[in-house]
């Protein structure tokens, strides 16, 4: 980065006001050509807001965008990547049945006399691949690709449409630590070449470690700018929240004899064809958090599916306490006391366009006292959520709130706090904290350990590393549908589990032979 360059992107006194709510207030962010700059704060602070701006989604209520130097209006995301901006999303939006080099062209076809000239499509992508060591092979099928993979084609999708300025929407999610450091290289051949990215994160070491500046917004306002050379995570964190962070405490273990969850022999094939899980046996007792990793698209889906009865087991047993509950329907499990946060809250948990009072009836309508069997109680309803809502810090107006106006974090918080606040002896959690700040995160971890503390049997599905080291009592490593390794959480650091899920390290902790 030129110390003193003049910023490719500007936004000055940028405010969006939504029913209730202002999302950003006066928000103010200039980013220089060659540079990592992050974006970070507390869920509902205005981080998506800002970037939907930026990216011609949402119209400013007040303020302006500049490109070098100028004033510009985005009516659309179309105008913005025709400013030289991009976005790669957290939800990659790739076709899985088409090539790689099909995906990249796909809505940005090269014409050559009105036809399409894949020809000089292909010779366009080779060389963004090897500019930046994307290392992409234009004609493998997306589908037979890793997450990283599909994530290295998002980039060169909006570079392949001239991206100068690149908002990374919390990529590393989905990554194991190997992928992570891939990525930030990516990255820094990305600033070499005098190109901008707008780095979007929760993972406040991860943005200390790639960012060459960070702006922290707190609560829809500008707090500043700040050098991470100069700060730690901590104080990071202090400015985002406004106050001093708790010490999370380290906890005793609590799991018991009694098995609540019993998984035997589980297998799922694809249409007779392949095996998306085999030999799956585990218990989870009470008490004890089994946390399970893995690259995503290695059965965790499918497990969790099976557990929860969403998809039928082509072989094994699924038992809770003493009662073969393997063909119980999915709504019988739920009233067994089997809690579900599942990965996808948008499609499985909430009803985007309904009041949170409603949301919080959904799976538990029959349960008393807001549900029954016959009738609901929407005033009782108004009052849980509402206590959810202060019990688990969702930030939004009130139990009337429609669920799709919720930051993406609050969103989760409020899925979470419904699901612990019924009675349950076994929760099945995949990637509970997938989203939210580092506060909300603390405090999420909490509540598991509590409920663990108060007997309650977990199975943990999680991308993040650090919290499946951090949580789980026993931990599982899936590959290609298999547990290829149990090991205890206490030995083993976030490196050699990526090891594991990646199949480099064997069950025996020995390298593989490639
Ligand atoms: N379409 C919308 N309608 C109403 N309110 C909205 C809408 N989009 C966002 N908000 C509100 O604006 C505020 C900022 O939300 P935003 O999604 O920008 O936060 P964020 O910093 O990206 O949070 P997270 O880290 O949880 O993703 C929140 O209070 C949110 O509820």
């Amino acid at each position: 980065m030129t110390e003193n360059a003049a910023p490719v992107i500007e936004l000055t006194g940028i405010t969006k006001r939504f029913p209730g709510v202002v999302a950003n207030s006066d928000v103010h962010l200039a980013v220089k050509p060659g540079e990592v700059h992050a974006v970070v704060g507390e869920n509902g602070a205005g981080k998506s807001t800002l970037m939907k701006i930026l990216y011609g989604m949402y119209q400013p209520d007040e303020g302006t965008i500049s490109v070098d130097g100028a004033p510009v209006e985005f009516g659309s995301p179309r105008d913005a990547i025709s400013a030289g901006i991009g976005m790669v999303h957290q939800h990659f939006m790739l076709a899985d049945n088409f090539t790689v080099l099909e995906n990249i062209v796909l809505g940005a076809e090269p014409t050559s006399g009105g036809r399409l000239d894949f020809g000089a499509a292909r010779t366009k992508i080779q060389e963004i691949s090897d500019r930046y060591g994307l290392g992409l092979r234009p004609d493998r099928m997306v589908e037979e690709l890793s997450v990283a993979d599909r994530q290295r084609i998002e980039i060169a999708k909006v570079l392949y449409r001239g991206a100068r300025v690149l908002i990374l929407d919390e990529p590393t999610a989905v990554l194991v630590p190997q992928e992570v450091d891939a990525l930030f290289e990516n990255l820094a051949e990305l600033r070499s070449a005098g190109l901008s990215v707008i780095f979007i994160s929760h993972k406040l070491d991860e943005v200390l470690q790639v960012a060459d500046r960070i702006t922290v917004i707190r609560r829809g306002a500008t707090v500043g700018t700040v050098d991470p050379q100069a700060t730690t995570s901590r104080q990071l964190a202090e400015l985002m929240v406004g106050s001093e962070l708790p010490t999370p405490e380290t906890t005793e273990s609590t799991v018991t004899e009694v098995v609540e969850l019993a998984v035997a022999d589980l297998r799922i094939c694809s249409d007779g064809e392949r095996d998306l899980l085999s030999d799956i046996t585990f218990d989870a007792r009470q008490g004890e958090i089994v946390g399970f990793a893995g690259v995503e698209g290695n059965g965790q889906s499918e497990l969790v599916e099976a557990i929860m009865g969403l998809r039928k087991p082509d072989a094994g047993t699924i038992t809770l306490g003493s009662q073969d509950m393997t063909a119980w329907s999915a709504q019988d499990r739920r009233a067994a006391g089997i809690g579900f946060i599942p990965e996808d809250r948008h499609r499985q948990a909430l009803l985007l366009d309904a009041p949170l009072w409603e949301n919080r009836l959904l799976g538990w309508q029959t349960k008393a006292p807001a549900g029954g069997r016959y009738w609901i109680r929407p005033r009782l309803a108004r009052q849980e959520a509402a206590a959810i809502m202060t019990e688990y810090d969702v930030r939004a107006p009130g139990p009337d709130t429609m669920a799709d106006a919720l930051s993406g974090g609050n969103q989760q918080k409020f899925v979470i706090g419904r699901e612990m606040s019924t009675k349950l002896r076994v929760l099945v959690a995949a990637h509970p904290t997938r989203g939210v700040d580092v506060g909300a995160q603390a405090a999420i971890w909490d509540r598991l350990r509590e409920a663990r503390a108060a007997g309650l049997a977990t199975v943990l599905i999680s991308a993040d590393l650090e919290e499946l080291l951090g949580l789980s009592d026993t931990l599982y490593v899936l590959l290609r549908g298999r547990i290829v390794a149990k090991l205890d959480p206490a030995d083993v650091t976030p490196e050699i589990l990526g090891g594991y899920m990646t199949g480099a390290v064997t069950a025996n902790g020995e390298a593989a032979e490639r």
